[in-house]
C-alpha cells in the first residue's frame, strides 16, 4: 500500500499535465514506476484507503487467460469493465472490423491464446509456458504478451498491461509485468490484484512456490476529473494488507478454462476506508 501511496503522491507533487487526444481529458503524468508484490508472504495488494473490488479484477484476469473477445463473456463471469470500451468508444464503433454489440476484437487474451501466425495457424502462448514451467523448464522466454502492433486496428483498445515474463529460480516462480499506460486511481487498483493473482495461480498449477512480482509502468497518470478525489484519498491512513486464499483444487490450465470462478478466491482481514467512485474516461 505504501508504494501505491508514494506513486499517487509523486504524481500529485511532480506530475506534468499531458493532453490526451483519445479521451479528450488531460492527465497529470509521471514516467516510470516500479512496484513489487510479495506473493510468497501473501501480502495481497488490495487498496485499503478506499473500498476496493477484487472480484471483478480477478474475473477480468480469468477472461484474459481464457482468450475472451466479447464484453458479454466478461459480464457473465462478473466483470463489467469492458462494456464501455466495447460499446461507447466512438473510434471502435466506427471501425469496420467491429463485429457488433459487445465485440472487443483481437485484444488481450485473443493474442495470448490465439496469436495468428503467418501460415494462418494459431500460437497458444499461455499453454506453452504452462507446459514448460510444469516440467521445471524456464527457457528465458516464458512470456505471455498481448502486444501485437500489427493487429491494433482489429481491437477496441491497445493492451495496457501487455507483457508478463515468468522466471524460475530453483523451485520459486517470479513474474515481471510491463504496463505502458496506467490510470492510477482506477486501473492500477485492478492491475495490482491481477499481477499478484497471475503469479499465485501459475505457480499453483505448475507446482512451484510463488515468489515476487515486479510490476513496471511507463506512463502513470491521474485524469483531471479524478484529481480532487485522489487528494482526498491521500489524506487517509492505510490498513495492513489482507491475505488472499485460492481454492487449492485449482491444479491445471484446464481448470482455469472450465470451472474456476471468482468464488474460488477470497480475502481474509480486509480493513478499508469508504468507497470512492472515480470517473472513468472512455
Ligand atoms: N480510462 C480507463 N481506465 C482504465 O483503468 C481502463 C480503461 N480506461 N479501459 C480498459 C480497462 C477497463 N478497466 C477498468 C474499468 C473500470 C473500472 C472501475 O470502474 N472500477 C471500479 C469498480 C468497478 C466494479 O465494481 O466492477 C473501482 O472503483 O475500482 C476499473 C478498471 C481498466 N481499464
Ligand atoms: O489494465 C488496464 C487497462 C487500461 N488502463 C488505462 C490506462 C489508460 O488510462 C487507459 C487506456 O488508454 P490508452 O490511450 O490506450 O493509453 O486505460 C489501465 O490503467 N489498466
Amino acid at each position: 500500500m505504501k508504494q501505491y501511496i508514494n506513486l499517487c503522491q509523486r504524481i500529485v507533487e511532480e506530475g506534468v499535465w499531458v493532453n490526451n487526444a483519445r479521451t479528450g481529458t488531460r492527465c497529470l503524468t509521471v514516467i516510470n514506476a516500479d512496484l513489487e508484490y510479495d506473493v510468497a508472504g501473501n501480502q495481497f495488494p488490495l487498496l485499503t484507503t478506499r473500498k476496493s473490488y477484487f472480484k471483478p479484477a480477478i474475473a477480468e484476469l480469468l477472461g484474459y487467460l481464457r482468450g475472451y473477445d466479447n464484453a458479454a463473456q466478461f459480464r457473465a463471469i462478473g466483470c463489467n469493465t469492458w462494456n464501455a470500451n466495447a460499446n461507447d468508444n466512438l473510434a471502435w464503433l466506427n471501425n469496420p472490423h467491429r463485429k457488433g454489440e459487445d465485440d472487443l476484437g483481437r485484444v488481450y487474451g485473443v493474442q495470448g491464446r490465439a496469436w495468428q501466425k503467418p501460415d494462418g495457424s494459431k500460437l497458444d502462448q499461455l499453454q506453452k509456458l504452462v507446459t514448460n514451467l510444469s516440467k521445471g523448464i524456464d527457457d528465458r522466454g516464458e512470456i505471455l504478451t498481448f502486444y501485437n502492433p500489427g493487429e491494433f486496428e482489429l481491437g477496441c483498445l491497445r493492451p495496457c498491461m501487455h507483457t508478463h515474463t515468468f522466471s524460475l529460480l530453483g523451485d520459486t516462480l517470479h513474474l515481471t509485468s510491463y504496463q505502458r499506460s496506467c490510470d492510477v486511481p482506477l486501473g492500477l487498483n485492478f492491475n495490482q490484484v491481477q499481477c499478484f493473482v497471475l503469479l499465485a495461480l501459475i505457480a499453483q498449477i505448475t507446482g512451484h512456490k510463488a515468489g515476487k512480482v515486479y510490476h513496471k509502468i511507463a506512463n502513470a497518470h491521474i485524469y483531471e476529473n479524478q484529481l480532487a478525489l485522489m487528494k482526498e484519498q491521500l489524506t487517509r491512513t492505510p490498513f495492513p494488507s489482507p491475505k488472499l486464499h485460492i481454492n487449492p483444487r485449482i491444479t491445471s490450465l484446464a481448470d482455469i478454462e472450465t470451472w474456476v470462478t471468482v468464488d474460488d478466491f477470497s480475502v481474509e482481514g480486509y480493513q478499508h476506508h469508504p468507497a470512492i467512485n472515480y470517473p472513468f474516461s472512455v
